[in-house]
Order: structure tokens, then C-alpha cells, then sequence
């Protein structure tokens, strides 16, 4: 897809807050720090329209992104990161149920993985998460260009057999530094734009 116009309409935290316009959306999810809002910026082709950090907990709202006029990526806080107080992870599920459970202009999820390493307990919560609301993930294992080349079908059966994949969930190997896969993700979310 060629993105002409990308654009943060609203940080969100409550439903209330939303785009009413009825465009359709793409959420991501995934722990924090593994690498959503690169995700994001390498798609659309800005370099910190989705604000990125190094250090873990940077997105802390669900920060809607309108693209070319015509769906929404919805970037939304990590999980996983440990020093988070009981308080702000109460805080965090709230917002997440809020929106997973009943947004319905929410097309497809996709889920962002290190493509390094097991997906973690935490990953196989939220793809189970996912799939309790029915929603089609795309499995994205990124940082790609982190491991060697001929590691790489190795590492994705490990994901696929690890979350169980579900035969109608694709996963697409991807890295926000090279913009390896690009293309096999834009062509994979078009099917639901
Ligand atoms: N080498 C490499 N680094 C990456 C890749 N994707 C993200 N990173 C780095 O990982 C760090 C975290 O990236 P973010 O995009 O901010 O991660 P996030 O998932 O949005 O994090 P939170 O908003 O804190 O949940 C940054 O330092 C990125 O530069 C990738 O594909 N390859
Ligand atoms: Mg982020």
C-alpha cells in the first residue's frame, strides 16, 4: 500500500475517546520494548510518528494512527514489563478489555513477537486473549535481523508450535530496522482493509 497521509488523531484511554468515524482498525499487541510502534513506523514509512524509546513503557495509551483517510492502526501500551505497579497493571487490562472486547469497527489484531526467542507466557496469554474475542491475529516475529539467516525456520516453527497457532493465523517474519517482510504484511492486512 502507498501511504500518502498518516496522521495521530487521539490518545486514548477510555471508549468514550475513540474515532467515531467507523473506518476500520488494526490493532497491534505484544510485550513492551519488543518493538510495536517501529512496527508501525516502518509500515507507513515515518520514522517517529509512532513514538519509539529503548527503555520499556514509552506507549501508554491506545494512540490511533488514521492512514491515507481510510483505517486506523491502533498502537496500545506492552505487557510483560516487569516494574509495573499492581495498580497500573489493573489500569492496563481495563483498557485493553475496554477496547479488544468491544470494538467493533476492529478488524484484525496483530501481535508483535521477538522473533529471538520462546514467545513468553505473557504472549501466550494474549494471543489466547485474542482468540477468546475471535478476532484473526497476525503473528508479526520481528527483529529479523537479529538472528542468522539460516536460523530463521527454526525460530518460526518455535512460535507457531509455542502459541498454538491456530490454522487460520498466519505468521510473517519482520524487522523494523531492514523492512524485511514489509511487503508480506501490507499484503497480508489488505485482505482485511
Ligand atoms: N534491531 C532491531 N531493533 C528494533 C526492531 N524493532 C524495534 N527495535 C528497537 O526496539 C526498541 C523498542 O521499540 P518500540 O517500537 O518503542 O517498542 P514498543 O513495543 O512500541 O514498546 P512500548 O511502547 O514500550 O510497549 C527500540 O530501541 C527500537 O529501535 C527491529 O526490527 N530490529
Ligand atoms: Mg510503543
Amino acid at each position: 500500500m502507498k501511504v500518502n497521509k498518516a496522521e495521530i488523531v487521539i490518545s486514548a484511554v477510555s471508549p468514550k475517546q475513540y474515532p467515531q468515524d467507523r473506518l476500520s482498525e488494526i490493532a497491534l499487541a505484544g510485550r513492551s520494548n519488543v518493538g510495536k510502534s517501529s512496527f508501525i513506523n516502518r509500515l507507513i514509512h515515518r520514522k517517529n510518528l509512532a513514538r519509539t524509546s529503548s527503555k520499556p513503557g514509552k506507549t501508554q495509551t491506545l494512540n490511533f494512527y488514521r492512514i491515507n483517510e481510510k483505517f486506523y492502526f491502533v498502537d496500545v501500551p506492552g505487557y510483560g514489563y516487569a516494574k509495573v505497579s499492581k495498580k497500573e497493571r489493573e489500569k492496563w487490562g481495563k483498557m485493553m478489555e475496554e477496547y479488544f472486547a468491544l470494538r467493533d469497527t476492529l478488524k484484525l489484531a496483530t501481535l508483535i513477537i521477538d522473533i529471538r526467542h520462546k514467545p513468553t507466557d505473557d504472549d501466550v496469554m494474549m494471543y489466547e486473549f485474542l482468540k477468546h474475542y475471535q478476532l484473526p491475529v497476525l503473528v508479526v516475529a520481528t527483529k529479523l535481523d537479529k538472528i542468522p539467516k539460516n536460523k530463521k525456520s527454526a525460530h518460526l516453527e518455535q512460535v507457531i508450535q509455542t502459541l498454538d497457532l491456530d490454522p487460520e493465523d498466519t505468521v510473517i517474519p519482520f524487522s523494523s530496522e531492514t523492512g524485511e517482510g514489509k511487503e508480506d504484511v501490507w499484503h497480508y492486512l489488505e485482505q482485511y482493509l
